[in-house]
């Protein structure tokens, strides 16, 4: 920030007298956080059981469709305004070219359903990347050991409009892969599907802070290698920008930086360039850093969770996804 002349000196400037009470910090505050900027992200399983806790997320559970239809109402109760789901399956389904993500009786299509029968007026956003269905753990298909590109647009451009088809509201993509955002708009454009909107995970960097989701999703065990070869070294900044431009020129309706709270200064740079809805996720291992020392007592939960997500929204977010999102709206008094 450049100031457009120099502050006064001390004592005629007292940057204190602003902090002096409730009220007046109240008054003053620059940025808000409401339950309206929260997506609460929910793990959802094709196994019988309502509810499996992931143990390297406490608090977390993976939910059957009906488990997620009684979390849209909570969430829509709360005032969040979507929900995000992403599956776990049984590893028997799982093969080369991630067949059940395009599955139109699959999962996610069944637990979409199941929603927005509870729940319609609760937004639905779906992820599309193939990882959580091949065998190989990858968010594309191979082709000898090369994620192979251009191949798997058709894959994401076909569980995009599965997703669509079974009444998602929002469309992810996270996979990466170059062109898809435009394959994927192709697609929904083709089939009538012009409302639907794209979220796309635009600056999405390779990271240990997905761990913790990997072990949920059950594709931790399947991962052959590393996904630096699709998603971005997080030695770079100004690439982030260039992403970001590509994916709104292709048609993304809005942006997400991912990880969070490493990557603020990507937040900014994204939100202060191109003025679309930018979004960031705060992943699996972010909570779980924060879970583990609220475990040891040496955080104290509430004020971390308010203030990490806080963090968001000066950064210029318009939202954030979360684990902590019912939580963190609990607090903020919904
Ligand atoms: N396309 C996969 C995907 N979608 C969301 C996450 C991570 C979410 C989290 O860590 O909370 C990932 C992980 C990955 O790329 O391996
Ligand atoms: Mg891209």
């Amino acid at each position: 920030m450049t100031l457009p002349f120099p502050p006064a000196p001390y004592p005629l400037a007292r940057p204190r007298r602003l902090r002096s009470s409730p009220w007046v910090r109240r008054l003053v505050a620059e940025t808000t956080l409401t339950p309206a900027d929260l997506i609460w992200p929910l793990i959802v399983h094709d196994g019988t059981e309502d509810r499996i806790p992931v143990p390297s997320m406490p608090g977390v559970d993976r939910l059957s469709p009906k488990a997620a239809a009684e979390a849209a109402k909570e969430a829509l109760a709360l005032g969040i305004p979507m929900i995000a789901l992403f599956p776990h399956v049984d590893a028997s389904i799982k093969d080369a070219i991630g067949t059940g993500a395009t599955d139109p009786d699959g999962l996610i299509p069944d637990c979409i359903k199941a929603v927005k029968d509870a729940c319609p007026d609760i937004g639905v956003m779906t992820d599309v990347a193939l990882d959580c269905y091949t065998d190989h753990g990858h968010d594309g298909v191979l082709e000898g050991n090369r994620i192979a590109n251009d191949a798997s647009l058709e894959r994401l451009a076909e569980q995009a409009f599965i997703q669509a088809h079974a009444g998602a509201d929002v469309v992810a993509p996270s996979d990466m892969m170059d062109g898809r955002v435009q394959a994927i708009r192709e697609a929904l454009e083709a089939n009538g599907f012009h409302d639907t909107l794209i979220l796309s995970y635009a600056a999405k960097y390779a990271s240990a802070f997905y761990g913790p989701y990997r072990d949920a999703v059950g594709s931790a065990k399947q991962l052959t290698g590393d996904k630096k070869t699709y998603q971005m070294d997080y030695a770079n900044a100004d690439e982030a920008l260039k992403e970001v431009a590509m994916d709104i020129a292709e048609g993304a309706d809005m942006v997400m930086v991912k990880p969070g709270m490493p990557y603020l200064d990507i937040v900014r740079a994204v939100s202060e360039t191109f003025r679309v809805p930018t979004f960031a996720y705060q992943v699996s291992g972010e909570y779980a850093m924060m879970q583990a020392s609220v475990a040891r007592g040496w955080l104290d939960e509430d004020r971390a969770i308010l203030e990490t997500l806080h963090g968001f929204k000066r950064a210029g977010c318009a939202g954030v996804l979360s684990y902590f999102a019912p939580k963190a709206a609990r607090l903020l008094g919904a």
